[in-house]
């Protein structure tokens, strides 16, 4: 009933982990690759190791999460190794993400992949909101479309881009715009809301150390924007760029309320570095159950269907 599939390839389910979040590791990654979870995709690498922030960088609130992890990774290779290691033992799709600390890193590593065996997917981080003193490329859309330009005019591998929500209907057609003038794989909206803040009533201070305690929001905060940026991305984009949806998922119904909008796949952040990897068993049922109510019998009964009050 939850089959989907994705550039052609067969997925038991339509749900993911949010890049970040329990893929750090080749433990966590064979976690993933061997949970309930349809799919999965690697914390973003940048060329080098990274050690990030100083901690505690990360912190669950009542209806989310803040953190500030600042893009710790173990470096390109070692997820280049993880997915190729995993190519050459059938592995059919997988999710690589990456992200540059300069323009000429961000060209060097998607070379580095045009170069390589992988045959996968790349997901173009464009949306890191915790680095200091690196703003968010998405939020600077002459830099987006210059750099989508240089990499489409040598990279031809399936190729997704992250982006952070936007809050404004004419952001929402000056990026469609941009994104349309490329042979994209799919966007995924959204990336944490960058530079919220916490705070800790009782000791009247911050909950995470970087930053003075500003970081990204994830969790049910941020499903209203989560959605409104999946929705306004599909009515935009042209039908071959797919459209991952990412924030605010808690349950079957949230997952529903993604693919109304429009999501072919839904990604997993806060709810799972909260619950586990046993959140997919849940989500999955859940979804079945919402849709069984319904009855409907696949997600392409209800995908992208969203009615509004005319
Ligand atoms: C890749 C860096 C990111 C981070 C991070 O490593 O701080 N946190 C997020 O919420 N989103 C990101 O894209």
């Amino acid at each position: 009933m939850l089959k989907t599939t994705f550039l052609g390839i067969e997925l038991e389910n339509c749900l993911m982990n949010a890049s970040g979040v329990h893929c750090m590791s080749v433990q966590e990654l064979n976690e993933l690759a061997g949970s309930a979870a349809g799919a999965f995709v690697t914390k973003t690498a940048t060329r080098d190791y990274r050690a990030g922030n100083p901690e505690p960088r990360y912190y669950d609130t009542k209806l989310g999460s803040i953190n500030s992890m600042g893009l710790p990774n173990n470096g390109f290779d070692y997820y280049l190794d993880y997915v190729l290691e995993r190519q050459k033992q059938g592995a059919k799709l997988q999710f690589l993400s990456v992200t540059g600390m300069s323009y000429e890193e961000n060209i060097g590593l998607l070379k580095k992949i045009q170069e390589s065996d992988y045959e996968g997917v790349t997901e173009f981080n464009l949306s890191c909101p915790n680095v200091p003193g690196k703003p968010q490329i998405a939020y600077d859309f002459d830099l987006t479309e210059k750099l989508l330009a240089e990499v489409f005019s040598f990279f031809t591998k399936p190729l997704g881009v992250k982006l952070p929500p936007y809050f404004d209907i004419a952001h929402f057609d000056a990026m469609a715009e941009i994104l349309n003038k490329f042979p994209l794989t799919y966007v995924n909206s959204v990336n944490s809301i960058g530079n919220g803040l916490c705070i800790d009533l009782d000791k009247e201070e911050v909950v995470i150390k970087p930053k003075g305690g500003f970081g990204g929001i994830g969790g049910e905060y941020i499903k209203p924007t989560a959605l409104a940026n999946v929705r306004a991305f599909r009515q935009r984009l042209n039908k071959d760029i797919k459209i991952i949806g990412t924030g605010g998922v808690t349950n079957g119904r949230d997952v529903f309320e993604h693919i109304l909008c429009g999501a072919d796949l839904v990604q997993v952040g806060t709810i799972l570095h909260q619950e586990g990897v046993g959140v997919f068993e849940r989500l999955s049922a859940e979804l079945e159950e919402v849709m069984r109510g319904k009855g409907y019998s696949s997600i392409e009964d209800f995908k992208g269907k969203l009615k509004t009050l005319d």
